[in-house]
């Protein structure tokens, strides 16, 4: 079957309108929570099949390009293609400012250049320090929707009949933790209709002027990864946000193991032009398919040469998004700072970029690529066993600021910010096989026993151990934490694992444990052989090289807020 054919476009105009799914939860300044309660329940069958009528879940792979038919579409696309112009509604030329009714209280309001500036003013029109819930300001960088609507009035709100409504739907940050986002509707009411709607068409233009908000994506979920709640989040979380923000989507239930791989690695320069990002809603296995998929497509593409062109660039500007919905979510909790379904929907809605590390690791026979850490010995075998292994790496260049070599990664990570330009160029990350590691003066190797060896990527952090397995790696600072644990009592190992929860795997702190900051590994065991676990995928030969490519991929994210 024809992969257009079962997909279902969806823009906040024509859709099955998320206010449905949202407003049992809204009150103005009112957030969706992320612990709230389904509002379709996940395991009503008529619920799911009318859900998945809607949304078209493919059983077939793609064979055709994906098809453009809304007309948001064509003004996003136009909207996207003049992001830089001024139009005569672009609020960055003027600042206006106006009057409304916002929770009972008359609010002086501005459209500034960057957002919406909120004044709540008290009787006598004294500007008020108290926020009643209001915020002082909102950027339309975190706008996810503004619309017009008519009330009725109320009069125990004592607001008179015909009263018009700005409706704003926008990112809000909770006070314990910044990388905890909700999101806020604020309800703003005048008089004076024709004022709202310019408003609403100023505020509108001025959220999509911004070229990195998401047109058009591929959701992929897995029914069964962790506690089988995929389908449900994407039902009553990520669904409406993304009606909200005008998002079109397709949406593919996984049918087996490997699907989502297949779906992302077989679609066409068609579907790639159309789309700006693929989001797994799903656990860590979910996202590393998808990973490997898009990595698998940008090979072949890199290989074919001319005839892969165009392909190679689409694919490589293509962003991945993460909705946790597995049992660890560490790619989720790493990317976020938080497991939250709802803060990873946000990020995606209002288009954040970040670039990614990702490393290749190759046996003798085959490859794949990661993001999170690959293992071996103990986390998975008898901790009384050790193993003789020749472990050579390259060390990664010394820092231009050393003082940054323990800095915690967030969304203004410096280290993470010079990632290099030429990322799209064909690289050693898309060769049929790596070239093999040849020690040279600049390589170093020993050779011992060993508990176990870790090559940490990205922090991996994870409701167990929220710093991270390694809370000095980043995102995309293009470096291996090599983790050496030397054979060791049971004691000493169960020590070692005891502080991982609590602070990470850090330096200096056991003296049995060596962390070495690497670009690339070469592990040959010599005797007794354990397994390689690559982001919770085991790998059959034990000889192996990895090396990290500094921000492979781009994903919808920015950091860890602090
Ligand atoms: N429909 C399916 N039936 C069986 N297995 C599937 C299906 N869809 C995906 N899978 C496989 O299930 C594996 C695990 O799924 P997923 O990562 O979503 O959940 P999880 O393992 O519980 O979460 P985490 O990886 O965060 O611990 C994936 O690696 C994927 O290969």
């Amino acid at each position: 079957m024809p992969y257009h054919s079962n997909k279902t476009k969806h823009s906040h105009k024509n859709s099955l309108a998320p206010e449905d799914f949202l407003q049992l939860r809204l009150t103005d300044g009112d957030t969706i929570e992320d612990d709230q309660q389904p509002l379709m329940s996940p395991n009503s069958r008529s619920t799911r099949k009318e859900a998945f009528r809607r949304t078209g879940s493919s059983k077939d792979l793609p064979d055709e390009p994906l098809q453009h038919h809304s007309t948001e579409t064509s003004s996003y696309a136009h909207a996207h293609a003049h992001s830089h112009s001024h139009s005569p509604l672009d609020p960055s030329q003027t600042t206006v400012e106006a009057v409304f009714k916002i929770r009972r209280r008359r609010v002086k309001a501005w459209l500034t250049p960057t957002g919406l500036k909120l004044v709540a003013r008290t009787i006598s029109c004294i500007p008020c320090k108290q926020r009643f819930g209001i915020p002082h300001r909102v950027p339309y960088e975190e706008v996810i929707s503004c619309s017009y609507q008519q009330s009725g009035g109320s009069t125990a709100l004592c607001i008179p009949a015909r009263v018009h409504m700005l409706v704003l739907h926008c990112v809000r940050r909770s006070r314990r933790k910044a990388c905890h986002w909700s999101m806020r509707r604020l309800r703003m009411y005048s008089h004076d209709e024709a004022l709202v709607k310019d408003w609403v068409q100023r505020i509108s233009a001025a959220t999509k002027a911004f070229a990195s908000r998401p047109r058009n994506l591929l959701v992929i979920v897995n029914p069964w990864g962790g506690a089988k709640r995929a389908v449900s989040i994407w039902q009553t979380i990520a669904l409406p946000i993304f009606q909200l923000a005008g998002i079109e989507y397709t949406v593919h239930e996984t049918e087996r193991a490997g699907h989502a791989r297949d779906l992302v690695e077989n679609l066409k320069l068609g579907d790639l032009q159309q789309l700006d990002g693929v989001v797994a809603v799903g656990g860590d296995g979910l996202f590393q398919e998808m990973l490997n998929g898009l990595l698998a497509l940008r090979a072949k593409a890199v290989r074919a040469g001319d005839d892969g062109e165009a392909t190679a660039a689409f694919a490589a500007r293509l962003r991945l998004g993460h909705i946790p919905a597995g049992s660890t979510d560490a790619v989720a909790f790493s990317l976020n700072g938080t497991r939250s379904e709802l803060s990873a929907t946000l990020h995606i809605a209002i288009g954040d970029r970040a670039q990614l590390d990702v490393m290749r690791l190759d046996t003798a026979t085959t490859h794949r690529f990661a993001c999170c850490v690959a293992s071996y010995g103990y986390m998975g075998d008898l901790m009384a066993q050790a193993y003789n292994a020749s472990v050579s790496y390259l060390p990664a260049p010394g820092l231009a600021r050393p003082e940054l070599v323990e800095a915690i990664c967030s969304s203004h990570c410096d280290l993470c910010h010079a990632v290099s330009a030429d990322r799209g160029a064909p690289s050693t990350a898309f060769m049929d096989k790596a070239p093999e590691a040849r020690p040279d003066g600049r390589w170093k190797t020993v050779m011992g026993r060993y508990k176990s060896i870790m090559a940490v990527v990205t922090p991996c952090r994870s409701d167990r151990s929220t710093l991270g397995l390694s809370p000095f790696s980043h995102l995309a600072d293009g470096r291996i934490h090599l983790v050496l644990v030397k054979d060791c009592s049971v004691l000493q190992y169960l020590k070692f694992m005891a502080s991982i929860p609590v602070q990470g795997v850090i330096k200096g702190k056991f003296q049995y444990v060596d962390i070495i900051e690497v670009t690339a590994i070469s592990v040959k065991p010599d005797g007794a052989e354990s397994c390689w676990n690559v982001d919770g995928e085991l790998v059959s030969e034990n000889a192996i090289t990895a090396q990290v490519h500094q921000g492979l991929v781009d994903v919808f994210a920015r950091g860890v807020e602090r």
